[in-house]
């Protein structure tokens, strides 16, 4: 069986369905899905994938610091090699993040290091951007500043709404993390001395470009 995969979700899942669309089990292995919020529609797709499901609500715990020792403390018990956070919508402690990190990826609804936080499209569209985008990145203490791994581009249109901006986004999401965690799960993508590395080499600040990995890819299955 693939690598073990534990998936971290808050809302609807459709990157996580992704996952569950795009990786075979030899893959990734995706032995649970776990929400901070009982009704985040993601549980039901991973029900109906027949994959393990658990709820631990942040509001069950006085303080952050608890939520994530109790959240690791489930995380665990799948014994997981690869933690995905896909829409995991809490702030997670240094403590946390030390005892997964650089195996712990998120994707990020900007082209950070623009827009860390929230309200990512909004702030987008405020700014008059020409484009924009998600990022895959290692998780570290600092909010979205982990290393970037892969981004994904789309063109900001004149008339964009923030939903028409995200769909465009999140339609690009649905390619760019199930590969960007394929890379880590095939062992060519690590977390070294701080910067993430592909075969070995540091990748740019930025990471790689879905489209332009996806034109070597294509060029390289032609040779
Ligand atoms: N220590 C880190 N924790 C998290 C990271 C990270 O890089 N380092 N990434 C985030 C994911 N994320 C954006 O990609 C993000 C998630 C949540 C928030 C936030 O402000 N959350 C609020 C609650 C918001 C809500 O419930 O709707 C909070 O935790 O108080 C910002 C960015 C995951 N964690
Ligand atoms: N800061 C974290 C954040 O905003 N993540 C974003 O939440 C959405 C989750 O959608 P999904 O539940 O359909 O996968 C995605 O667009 C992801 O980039």
């Amino acid at each position: 069986m693939g690598c073990r995969t534990v998936i971290l979700i808050s809302g609807s899942g459709s990157n996580l369905q992704s996952f569950i669309d795009r990786l075979h089990p030899d893959q990734a292995n995706i032995v649970a899905v776990i929400s901070n919020r009982a009704d985040a529609f993601g549980l039901q797709r991973a029900a109906r994938a027949d994959i393990a499901t658990a709820i631990l609500s942040h509001r069950d715990f006085p303080d952050r610091v608890s939520y994530d020792q109790a959240l690791a403390e489930l995380i665990d018990s799948y014994q997981p090699e690869l933690v995905i956070l896909a829409g995991f919508m809490r702030i997670l402690t240094p403590g946390f993040v030390a005892r997964y990190e650089g195996r712990l990826l998120n994707i990020h609804p900007s082209l950070l290091p623009k827009y860390t936080g929230l309200h990512t499209h909004q702030r987008a569209l405020e700014a008059g951007d020409s484009e924009h985008g998600a990022t895959v990145h290692f998780v570290t203490e600092e909010l979205d500043g982990g290393p970037a791994i892969m981004q994904s581009h789309v063109p900001v249109l004149p008339d964009d709404s923030v939903e028409a901006l995200a769909e465009r986004v999140r339609q690009t999401e649905h390619s760019l993390y199930p590969l960007a965690a394929s890379l880590y799960i095939k062992g060519r993508l690590r977390l070294i001395d701080g910067r993430a590395c592909l075969d070995g080499a540091p990748l740019a600040p930025s990471g790689l470009r879905l489209d332009q990995f996806e034109t070597d890819m294509r060029g390289h299955r032609n040779d």
